[in-house]
Order: structure tokens, then C-alpha cells, then sequence
């Protein structure tokens, strides 16, 4: 049997904070990534993704449970699950923005204890691999927020990790270098390595993930596959639409699948749905009256949460 790279079980930490109730981040956590997985930790802000992140690289302890890293506990075992793991926190955290990209990888290669000869070589083929040796000798403060996660990313790599954790790491990315972050995640999978990442972003974890588990109040609802997470995203299509009269809105409610056709302060009609293929009658019906300015757009998190959590009865927040 194989070590399972990420084996959680029972992982509870609560923050007391005073004056006020303590309150709980993590409430009794099962989670297992299993090796050579990317699987996705999806949930919203406050979910605790970056709480359990914390836990795993060794820099937070749990209240209770236990956490296995590349079967290293993370409480008694914390040096060997460091030189397991890469981190890739998102946001400028951990880049010494005045120094050169390659002067932070070869800082980063001194704390892994590199000789100067290996650390050259290896912070040079990271560079070259996230596509940054052109600028390798410019100050990160001048690098875009896909290069400086790409720079993050290259940090992680350092001391070739097995296990990767990626806390939000496409967050503020515009949708082109995200795009390109993902290819490097599907990558590095294709290396072997486990991978572990969190967003709140529904479309990342279907197109990256194999695996994807839905995270909310500190509480994990469900393992999903990234198939379920899309089709939740078209089964919960949002139609918008200007100059509905009120006879074709009376006929949107009526058509199955609609769950509420509501009118905007702007006379906007939005039309939530809650079934396979009623987006689609929702735009047959509106083109068939002559409405043409209508616009499509994906669910928030927190409405397919809703939506989820209600089907299978849980009571999350
Ligand atoms: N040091 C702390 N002290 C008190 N409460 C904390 C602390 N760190 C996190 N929390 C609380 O724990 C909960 C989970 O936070 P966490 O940062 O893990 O969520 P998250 O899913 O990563 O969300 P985000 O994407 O907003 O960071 C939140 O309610 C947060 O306010």
C-alpha cells in the first residue's frame, strides 16, 4: 500500500480570541490526497483553507486530530514533513521584492542547506522552467503578479518536494497567467508529485483537480469529482436580461427548472435556475419573445453551497 501524501483525520483548531467566542477554523477534518493527485480544496473565504495549509507546512498546531504528510505526523514529525513539502502561499508573502528573482531562489537554496555549485544549477533550471530567466536578474517589485507566482512556485520546487501546497495560488491573476499557472500545476502532477491546493474559484478546481473537496465553516461537505463541480456550474447558470415585459416573465417562472426570476433595481431580470438544461429553455424563451440583451454567468460558491448543503440536509454555518 502507498503512503497517501496528505492523510487527515479528526483535524480540529479552534482561535480563541478574547472577549469573545473562540471559534472554530477547523472542525473535525477528514481529508485524504493520495499520492500523485492534485485534488483541490474548494471553499470561500473564512472556509479554514489556509488554516489546514498552515497545519500541514508545520507553521500552525492543531487543537486535536491528527495530519500526515507524506506519512510524517505534523506535530511530532516536523522536520521530516518539511523536507517532504513545497508551499506556495498566494499574494507577495515570502519574496524579498528589492532582490532579484534569482537572488531570492538562491536565498531560498542556502536555507536548504545547497551547496553554492548545485543551488546555481537548480535555481537556474527553475527559472528557465517557470519562464522567467529573461528577468531572473530583475527586482521582483518590477514582476506582475503571474511572474511573482510563478517565482512562488519556483520557490517551492526548491528542495523537490513530493508534496506541494498550494494556498490560493491564481488569486488576483489575470485570467491568461492563471491559465499558464495551471499547465505548470498539470506538470508538475505529470512529475508524480502530490498536490494540494485550495481556491474558491469553481472552474480552477474542475480544470485542474482529479479530486476536489468542498470545504465550508471549517467543515468538509463532500469529496466531489472536477465533472460534478461543472456540472453544478451549468446547473446553476444565472441568465440576465433587459426589457423582459412582464407576460415573458410570467412565462419564466412557469418553465421547469426555474427556482426565482427576480427584477433588479435597473429593471434587470435575473433568472436562477436550478436544473440540467433550464438555462437553455430560460434563453430559448427570452430569444423566442425578442429580448436580446441577455447575458449568461457562472453561480457564486456560496449559491451552489446552498444549494448543496440543502439537497443533502447539512447544517453547515
Ligand atoms: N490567527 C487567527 N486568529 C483568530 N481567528 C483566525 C486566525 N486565523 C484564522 N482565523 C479564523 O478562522 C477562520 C478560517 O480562516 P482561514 O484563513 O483558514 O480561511 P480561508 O478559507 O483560508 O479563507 P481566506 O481565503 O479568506 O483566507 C476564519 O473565520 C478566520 O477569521
Amino acid at each position: 500500500m502507498t503512503t497517501a501524501a496528505v492523510r487527515v483525520r479528526g483535524l480540529t483548531r479552534e482561535f480563541t480570541r478574547r472577549r469573545a467566542q473562540p471559534r472554530l477554523a477547523l472542525d473535525a477534518v477528514d481529508l485524504t490526497v493520495e499520492e500523485g493527485e492534485v485534488h483541490g480544496l474548494l471553499g470561500p473565504n473564512g472556509a479554514g483553507k489556509t488554516t489546514l495549509c498552515k497545519i500541514l507546512s508545520t507553521v500552525l498546531l492543531p487543537t486535536s486530530g491528527t495530519a500526515l504528510v507524506n506519512g510524517f505526523d505534523v506535530v511530532r514529525e516536523t522536520k521530516q514533513v518539511r523536507q517532504g513539502i513545497g508551499i506556495v502561499f498566494g499574494g507577495e508573502r515570502g519574496l524579498y521584492t528589492r532582490l532579484t528573482a534569482r537572488q531570492n531562489l538562491m536565498y531560498w537554496s542556502a536555507l536548504y542547506q545547497q551547496p553554492t555549485r548545485v543551488a546555481k544549477a537548480r535555481v537556474a533550471e527553475l527559472l528557465e522552467r517557470m519562464g522567467l530567466l529573461e528577468r531572473a536578474d530583475d527586482a521582483v517589485e518590477t514582476f506582475s503578479r503571474g511572474m511573482k507566482q510563478r517565482l512562488h512556485l519556483a520557490r517551492g520546487l526548491i528542495g523537490d518536494p513530493r508534496t506541494l501546497l498550494l494556498d490560493e495560488p491564481t488569486v488576483g491573476m489575470d485570467p491568461v497567467a492563471a491559465r499558464d499557472f495551471r499547465s505548470l500545476v498539470a506538470e508538475l502532477r505529470g512529475e508524480g508529485r502530490s498536490i494540494l491546493i485550495t481556491t474558491h474559484d469553481m472552474a480552477e478546481a474542475e480544470s485542474v483537480c482529479d479530486k476536489v473537496s468542498l470545504i465550508d465553516g471549517g467543515k468538509v461537505i463532500g469529496t466531489e469529482s472536477p465533472r460534478t463541480i461543472g456540472g453544478w456550474m451549468s446547473k446553476y447558470e444565472r441568465v440576465r436580461a433587459q426589457g423582459v415585459p412582464e407576460e415573458v416573465r410570467a412565462k419564466l417562472r412557469a418553465l421547469p427548472g426555474v427556482s426565482e426570476v427576480r427584477v433588479e433595481d435597473d429593471e434587470e431580470v435575473l433568472v436562477s435556475v436550478d436544473a440540467e438544461g433550464a438555462a437553455a429553455r430560460v434563453l430559448r424563451t427570452l430569444v423566442d419573445a425578442g429580448v436580446s440583451a441577455v447575458s449568461t454567468s457562472r453561480p457564486s460558491l456560496e449559491e451552489v453551497y446552498l444549494h448543496v448543503i440543502g439537497d443533502r440536509g447539512l447544517a453547515v454555518r
